[in-house]
C-alpha cells in the first residue's frame, strides 16, 4: 500500500496533518536525535470557572428543526541559534509587546491563505469621506506621518510583518492626537456640497428628517419588494458600495490607489452632472438620510418594527431569518452572545445591523485575510468598513487607522494575531472606540473544535476587555458541538442564557451517501445522472491535492468545465478559479478543504464529497456551501474503509509524548530559576526537527504556557534570528565609527565570503535595545542603499515570566492535554465515518430515507452529534491487537539500529504518518511504512515501548 500520496490540504487546524508528497526510492533512514519511551500523566482541569450550562434562548421554529440550548539590560546569554536563544532585554511585557512584529502562523492549510500575498490594499475608502467638521479633523501637526523606516522594499523575511511596523509606529503617533468625540450615527450629511458628493458624518443627535420626495423615494421603492428589490439594490450596491472592491482582487488592486477617484469626485462635480450621475448621488444622500433616521429610531427603541424597517432599508429584506432578531436584540442591549447558525443563514447581519446602530466601531476578528476581504466587500454601503492585514502598504494602514481615530469607520476587520500588538490595541483601550467585538469562526478558540487555532486560544474575555476596553462580545460560528460551545462561552465569559442557536443544517439540502469501491467511476456516473446533470454549479471536495488535479482533468476530458483548487496552486490562479466559478464560467470546482470559507455564491446546486471529511463539523460546513439561495440542493458523500483508515491515522500527527514535552520544556526554560524577564527565541525549523514536533504544535505549547494560571511566559511577536549582511557604499569600519549598531554588528559577526553573519537578538542584547530597533535600523540603512541583508531562521520569541517549579509535572500536564486533543480529533473522524456507515448499512429506510438518499437519518445523526453532552463513546473499526506487531517492530528496530526512536515515532511509521524528524521522503521506503494502519495507534505505541525497553535492556547487558 502506498501512503505517500498525502498532499492533503489541512482544514486550517494545526492538528490536521499535511504530509509531504513524494515517491523516492528506499534509502537507509538517517539517525534521529531523540530516543526512548514515553510516559503519561494527569489531566489539566478546565481553567475557566465560568461554567455554561445548556442554552436557554429559544428560536421560534420555522421550517428548520430549531434547537434550543441553552528588569534592566544584562549581558547576552545566547546559545547557538539552532536551539533556544536567550537575551536579557528591558523586561516589561508591554515594552516587549511593542516590538513591531506580530506572530504569524504559517500553515500548510486553508489558513495559509492568511499569509499569502494578497492584493495590496484593503482599507476601502467609502464615499462616506470625512466631512470638513472641525471636531473630526485633527490639527495639521497631528497628522500621521510616514515612518522613515518603513518605506520601500522590505527584506524578504520581514515582508509579512512590515505592515505591523507601521501599525506599531503609527499607533504611537495616533495616540498623541487630540481625542475626538466619537460620532454616533451614520450618514448625517453636513452641507449641500457634502451631500452632493455623498459625504457623510456620524452625528450625535437625531438629524432633521427630510420629507421623501419622488427622487428620494427611489431608494425605498427599490427595496420595498423584498427579494426583487434586494436584487436591484444589490446592483446599486455593486456599483457604488464603498466597501466593495468589485469582487475581483485584480480590480481591487488596480483601484487600491484610487482613493483619489472618490476624492476627486468632490472637485469634479460637473463631470458627474454631465455624466448624469447627479441624481443618483442625490438619491444616495437621501437613502443614507433615511437609513440614518431608521438607525436612530432603533437605538432609541429597538422594537421589532423598527428593526425590520432598518433591515428593509439597508438590505431590502422583508423579514429576519431564524435567530437574527434574537441575536441583534441581545447585542443592542449590550449582552455578550454566542450565535450558532447554519452556513449561509445570515450570521453577518447579526453584527452588521448593530454596527449601524451602536455608537463606536465594531471590530471583527476573522481567521483568514481572504475571508476579511469577502466580508468587507459584502458590507452594505451604509456601513463604512475597512480591514487591516500585514500585506497592506504603510499608506493603506495609516489611512485605516486615521479613519478609526476619526470615528468614520463602523466596521474594522482584523486577524487575531493583530491583538498581539500592544500599540494597536492601545489605540482602543485608551479611547473606548469599540462598542462590539465580533469573533467570527469562534469555534477556533476551542481545542475541542475541528479547527482549533493557537492564535484564537488567546482570545479571552479578560484580554479583550483589558486590551480593547470592550464589554460586548459576539461569538459566531456555524458548527460547534456542546463541548466546543461551552468552551467558547466560558473563554469569552458569555452567560449561558445568551446563546442563539438554530439547527446546524438547512432543510433544503438533500443528503445522500454511498460506500464506494471505485470512487472515480462512481463519481463520473453520479455526475452523468439526474439530478446532477441539471445542476449549474458543483463543488467536489477531495482530501488530497493530487486528487483534485486528477479529477478536474478527467472532468474536462468529459466536456465538463472544471478546475482544481488547492493551496498548492498560486494564490493568483486560485482567485481566478474562484472568479470563474462565481461567474458560472466553470461548472465544477474540484477542491480541497482550502476552498469555500467566506464563499457567498448563492446558487451552488451540489456539493460532492469525494473523500470522507475529517469531522461532521467539516462536512456540515462544506455542504453548507450548497443551496444558500434556499433552493433544493444535493450533497453526496462517497466513503470507503481505506480513506477512513488513512484519515484516522493523520489525526495522530500532532500528539506528543511526555518525554518529548519534557525535553522541549527543558529547552524553553533552560537557564536557572532566576531567569524571569529573559527574552528567548526558539528557531522554528531546527526545534521542529530536534523535538520531532510540528511548528504549530510548538506554538500551541508556548501559547498554552502563556495562558496557564501561573503564566510561565509571555509570547512576543515572531522574529528572525540570523542576519546575513552586505555593505555597499561606505566601508564597514568607517560606517561603524558613526553608527553604534553597525559597530556592534561588526564585533558580533562571523565573516564568510565577505558577508557579515550575526544574530539579531545577540546584537540587540549587547546594546540593550530591542530586536526591532536593530531591524528598523537595518531597514533604514537598506533604504539608503548602504546595505542589503537577508533574514534567516524565523523563530518564536517569548519572555520568561515565571520559571516552573516542576518541569516534569508541567510536561505531564501538557502531554495529557495534547493527548486529549488528539483523541478528540480521532473521535471526530470516527463520528463522521459512523454516520456515513450507519446510513449505508444500518438505516432501515423507514423515516423517509430511500436507496442512497439519507437526509432524515443523516440530519438526525448530525443533530445528535452536535447536541451530545460528551463524545466519549464513539465506536471505531480499529484492530486492538496484531499477532506479528511485536515481531515486526523488532525487525524494524534491528534494521534501523542507527536511528533513535520514540514509541510514538515507531507508531507513526507503522501508520504511514510523516513527521518533522521522520519525513516520508526517507521513511516511506521502509516496507513497514503504513503496514499497521488498521491497528489502533495506542496499541502500536505500547508494543513499541515494550520492544524499545527490551532493546535497551539488552544493550545495557
Ligand atoms: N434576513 C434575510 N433575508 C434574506 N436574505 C438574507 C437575510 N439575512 C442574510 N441574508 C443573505 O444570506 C446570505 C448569507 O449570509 P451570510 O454570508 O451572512 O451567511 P453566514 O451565516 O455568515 O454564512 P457562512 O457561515 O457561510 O459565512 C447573504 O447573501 C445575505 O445577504
Amino acid at each position: 500500500m502506498d501512503y505517500s500520496c498525502s498532499d492533503s490540504d489541512s482544514d486550517g487546524s494545526h492538528i490536521s496533518s499535511t504530509p509531504p508528497r513524494h515517491h523516492p526510492t528506499y534509502q537507509r533512514p538517517p539517525p534521529h536525535p531523540s530516543s526512548t519511551a514515553s510516559l503519561r500523566n494527569k489531566p489539566n482541569p478546565n481553567p475557566n470557572p465560568n461554567t455554561c450550562s445548556r442554552p436557554i434562548l429559544k428560536i421560534k421554529p420555522s421550517t428548520n428543526t430549531n434547537k434550543t440550548k441553552p528588569p534592566p539590560p544584562i549581558q547576552s546569554q545566547s546559545q547557538s541559534h539552532s536551539d533556544v536563544v536567550h537575551h536579557q532585554i528591558p523586561p516589561s511585557c508591554d515594552a516587549v509587546n511593542s516590538l513591531p512584529f506580530q506572530i504569524l502562523i504559517r500553515r500548510p492549510s486553508s489558513f495559509a491563505v492568511d499569509e499569502e500575498p494578497l492584493p495590496a490594499g484593503g482599507s476601502c475608502v467609502s464615499k462616506f469621506t470625512k466631512m470638513p467638521n472641525s471636531n473630526l479633523h485633527p490639527p495639521a501637526h497631528s497628522q500621521t506621518n510616514q515612518h522613515p523606516n518603513l518605506l520601500g522594499t522590505l527584506p524578504p523575511d520581514s515582508e509579512q510583518i512590515a505592515a505591523d511596523f507601521n501599525v506599531t509606529d503609527l499607533g504611537g503617533k495616533l495616540m498623541s492626537r487630540s481625542k475626538h468625540k466619537h460620532p454616533n450615527l451614520i450618514g448625517a450629511c453636513a452641507s449641500p456640497r457634502d451631500n452632493l458628493i455623498g459625504t457623510c458624518v456620524l452625528q450625535a443627535t437625531k438629524p432633521k428628517p427630510k420629507p421623501i420626495t419622488v427622487n428620494e423615494g427611489n431608494f425605498v421603492r427599490l427595496n420595498i419588494n423584498g427579494h426583487g428589490g434586494r436584487k436591484r439594490f444589490a446592483h446599486k450596491v455593486r456599483k457604488r458600495n464603498p466597501n466593495a472592491y468589485n469582487g475581483s482582487r485584480k480590480s481591487y488592486k488596480r483601484n487600491k490607489n484610487n482613493f483619489k477617484v472618490v476624492c476627486e469626485a468632490e472637485e469634479d462635480e460637473n463631470s458627474f452632472c454631465e455624466q448624469g450621475f447627479l441624481s443618483e448621488r442625490t438619491e444616495t444622500r437621501l437613502d443614507f438620510q433615511v437609513i440614518e433616521n431608521a438607525a436612530f429610531d432603533v437605538r432609541h427603541d429597538p422594537s421589532d418594527a423598527n428593526l425590520v424597517k432598518l433591515l428593509k432599508l439597508v438590505y431590502g429584506y422583508d423579514s429576519f431569518r431564524d435567530g437574527q432578531l434574537e441575536a441583534i436584540k441581545l447585542i443592542l442591549s449590550g449582552k455578550s452572545s454566542m450565535v450558532i447558525l447554519p452556513t449561509g443563514a445570515g450570521k453577518s447581519l447579526c453584527y452588521q445591523l448593530p454596527a449601524m446602530v451602536l455608537e463606536g466601531m465594531t471590530l471583527v476578528i476573522s481567521p483568514l485575510v481572504a475571508l476579511m476581504f469577502d466580508q468587507l466587500k459584502q458590507l452594505p454601503p451604509a456601513i463604512p468598513g475597512a480591514l487591516l492585514c500585514s500585506s497592506q502598504t504603510l499608506e493603506e494602514t495609516s489611512e485605516t487607522l486615521r479613519r478609526v481615530q476619526e470615528g468614520t469607520l463602523k466596521v474594522l476587520f482584523v486577524s487575531p494575531e493583530r491583538l498581539l500588538n500592544s500599540e494597536f490595541t492601545s489605540i482602543f483601550s485608551a479611547n473606548s472606540l469599540i462598542s462590539l467585538v465580533v469573533i467570527d469562526e469562534a469555534h477556533c478558540i476551542s481545542e475541542w473544535s475541528h479547527n482549533f487555532r493557537p492564535s484564537y486560544m488567546r482570545l479571552r474575555a479578560s484580554l479583550l476587555r483589558s486590551s480593547l476596553g470592550v464589554d460586548c462580545i459576539l461569538a459566531m460560528t456555524a458548527t460547534a458541538t456542546t463541548k466546543t460551545t461551552h468552551d467558547v462561552m466560558c473563554s469569552l465569559e458569555i452567560p449561558s442564557t445568551n446563546l442563539v442557536q438554530a439547527a446546524q443544517i438547512r432543510d433544503n439540502l438533500h443528503l445522500s451517501v454511498s460506500l464506494s469501491e471505485n470512487r472515480m467511476k462512481d463519481l463520473m456516473a453520479l455526475l452523468k445522472a439526474p439530478p446532477y446533470t441539471e445542476v449549474k454549479s458543483i463543488i467536489i471536495y477531495c482530501k488530497y491535492q493530487s486528487e483534485t488535479d486528477r479529477i478536474s482533468k478527467l472532468l474536462c476530458d468529459s466536456n465538463i468545465r472544471a478546475k482544481s483548487y488547492h493551496s498548492g496552486i498560486p494564490a493568483k490562479d486560485r482567485r481566478r478559479t474562484q472568479e470563474l466559478f462565481c461567474s458560472n464560467k466553470i461548472r465544477v470546482i474540484v477542491a480541497t478543504v482550502a476552498f469555500g470559507m467566506g464563499l457567498d455564491k448563492s446558487d451552488v446546486g451540489a456539493v460532492i464529497h469525494y473523500s470522507l471529511p475529517e469531522s461532521l463539523e467539516e462536512y456540515v460546513q462544506e455542504i453548507g456551501r450548497a443551496g444558500r439561495d434556499g433552493r433544493v440542493s444535493y450533497c453526496h458523500l462517497f466513503f470507503d474503509d481505506t480513506t477512513y483508515f488513512k484519515l484516522r491515522s493523520l489525526m495522530y500527527s500532532d500528539g506528543q509524548d511526555q518525554y518529548t514535552v519534557n525535553k522541549f520544556l527543558s529547552q524553553v526554560f533552560s537557564g536557572d530559576s532566576h531567569s524571569q524577564g529573559r527574552i528567548c527565541t526558539i528557531v522554528k525549523e531546527s526545534a521542529s526537527r530536534k523535538f520531532d514536533m510540528k511548528e504549530e504544535v510548538i506554538l500551541t505549547i508556548l501559547t498554552r504556557l502563556e495562558l496557564a494560571e501561573e503564566r510561565y511566559l509571555c509570547l512576543l511577536p515572531q522574529t528572525s534570528v540570523t542576519c546575513v549582511l552586505n555593505f555597499h557604499i561606505t566601508s564597514p569600519p568607517i560606517l561603524a565609527t558613526k553608527d553604534t549598531i553597525i559597530a556592534t554588528i561588526l564585533k558580533k559577526s562571523e565573516i564568510k565570503d565577505g558577508q557579515y553573519i550575526f544574530e539579531i537578538p545577540m546584537v540587540a542584547c549587547s546594546i540593550g535595545v530591542q530586536a526591532s530597533t536593530v531591524t528598523n535600523h537595518l531597514l533604514n540603512l537598506k533604504l539608503k542603499g548602504e546595505i542589503t541583508y537577508e533574514m534567516k531562521d524565523p523563530a518564536y520569541c517569548y519572555m520568561i515570566v515565571n520559571f516552573p517549579r516542576d518541569i516534569c509535572s508541567l510536561a505531564a500536564d501538557l502531554a495529557k492535554w495534547l493527548s486529549d486533543v488528539e483523541s478528540c480529533k480521532v473521535r471526530k473522524v470516527d463520528a463522521m465515518f459512523n454516520a456515513a456507515f450507519f446510513a449505508v448499512k444500518t438505516c432501515d429506510r423507514t423515516n423517509g430515507c430511500t436507496d442512497c438518499q439519507h437526509t432524515p437519518c443523516l440530519q438526525k445523526k448530525i443533530l445528535d452529534y452536535f447536541n451530545a453532552d460528551n463524545d466519549n463513546s464513539i465506536p471505531n473499526k480499529m484492530a486492538q491487537t496484531s499477532r506479528f506487531l511485536r515481531a515486526d517492530i523488532k525487525v524494524f528496530l534491528q534494521s534501523n539500529s542507527h536511528a533513535k526512536f520514540t514509541p510514538r515515532a515507531i507508531a507513526r511509521i507503522m501508520h504511514g504518518i510523516a513527521s518533522p524528524a521522520f519525513p516520508s521522503s526517507t521513511w516511506s521506503k521502509t516496507h513497514f511504512w503504513g503496514r499497521y494502519i488498521q491497528t489502533n495507534f495506542d496499541v502500536i505505541m505500547e508494543a513499541a515501548k515494550a520492544e524499545l525497553m527490551d532493546c535497551a535492556g539488552k544493550t545495557a547487558v
